[in-house]
């Protein structure tokens, strides 16, 4: 079932535009992983599915982009709650400069959630859902910094899902760890999907086949090609997809 339709959208960095025309959908509580070689658009589209480009100067965008059914650009959109549904993991894992229970919390506070047996209800439920737990739960009250990047990132990710969002966003979560920390995050997603709908930016092109079960290949702000992940590897349709998956392009 398709819960994010992409729809003849484009986005423009005042006159230059980076995302041309580009349709798809993505299905609830599958991975789908944006590939394509740099600066091909990924990011900004992916940043377009919870407006966090919004307050670029300049940037625009045309077409449209559907949230279970609703067009997210439309006027009357609360973006806070837009992107409290549609949560948003970056490349660098940046922690708040607090303790690691404040980090899970954060989000929380701010969409009113005050009572203490809730928070630590919540903070260890996202911990736990984010597979580190374990790792942190005789040292919440240090601080986050003094965690691995791996750590960080899965601490960026149980802060993301504390607010229970449906979607989760990731733009090359793991391009900034080593292969342990990158091994766990993978399996991490995989879980995840379960109960979330997930979109991941990445380079890494076995990553994207490893993990995903759709695959979108985006070529110089265009979408070549979007299909399931085994018809991607096996049968890509596009001479650029083939390009892409045999190193030749990107
Ligand atoms: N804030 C911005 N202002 C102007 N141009 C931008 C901005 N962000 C990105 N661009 C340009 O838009 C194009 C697409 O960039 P984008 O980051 O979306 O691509 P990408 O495929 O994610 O690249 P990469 O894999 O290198 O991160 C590039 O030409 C880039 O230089």
């Amino acid at each position: 079932m398709k819960i994010i339709e992409i729809k003849n959208f484009s986005a423009f960095y005042g006159e230059k535009k980076v995302v041309k025309n580009v349709s798809f959908d993505i299905f609830k509580n599958k991975i789908t992983a944006i590939i394509g070689p740099s600066g091909c658009g990924k990011s900004t589209l992916l940043r377009s599915v919870n407006r966090i480009n919004d307050n670029i100067p300049g940037f625009k965008i045309e077409g449209n982009i559907y949230f279970e059914g609703k067009d997210i650009y439309d006027g009357d959109v609360d973006v806070t709650i837009l992107r409290k549904k549609i949560g948003m993991v970056f490349q660098k894992p940046v922690p708040f400069p607090m303790s690691i229970y404040d980090n899970v919390s954060f989000g929380l506070k701010i969409h009113g959630i005050k009572r203490k047996e809730k928070l630590d209800e919540i903070v260890e439920k996202s911990l736990k859902q984010a597979a580190l737990w374990d790792e942190v739960r005789q040292e919440l009250n240090e601080p986050a910094s003094e965690l691995s990047g791996g750590q960080q990132q899965r601490l960026c990710i149980a802060r993301t899902l504390a607010i229970q969002p449906e979607v989760l966003l990731l733009d090359e979560p793991t391009s900034a760890l080593d292969p342990i920390a990158t091994q766990k995050i993978e399996a991490l997603l995989e879980k995840l999907s379960e109960f979330y709908t997930i979109a991941i930016v990445t380079h890494n092109l076995s990553q994207a086949i490893r993990i995903s079960d759709y695959v979108a290949f985006m070529y110089q702000g265009e979408l070549i090609e979007f299909a399931d992940t085994p018809t991607i590897v096996k049968k890509p349709q596009h001479k650029l997809t083939e390009a892409y998956l045999n190193g030749k392009i990107g």
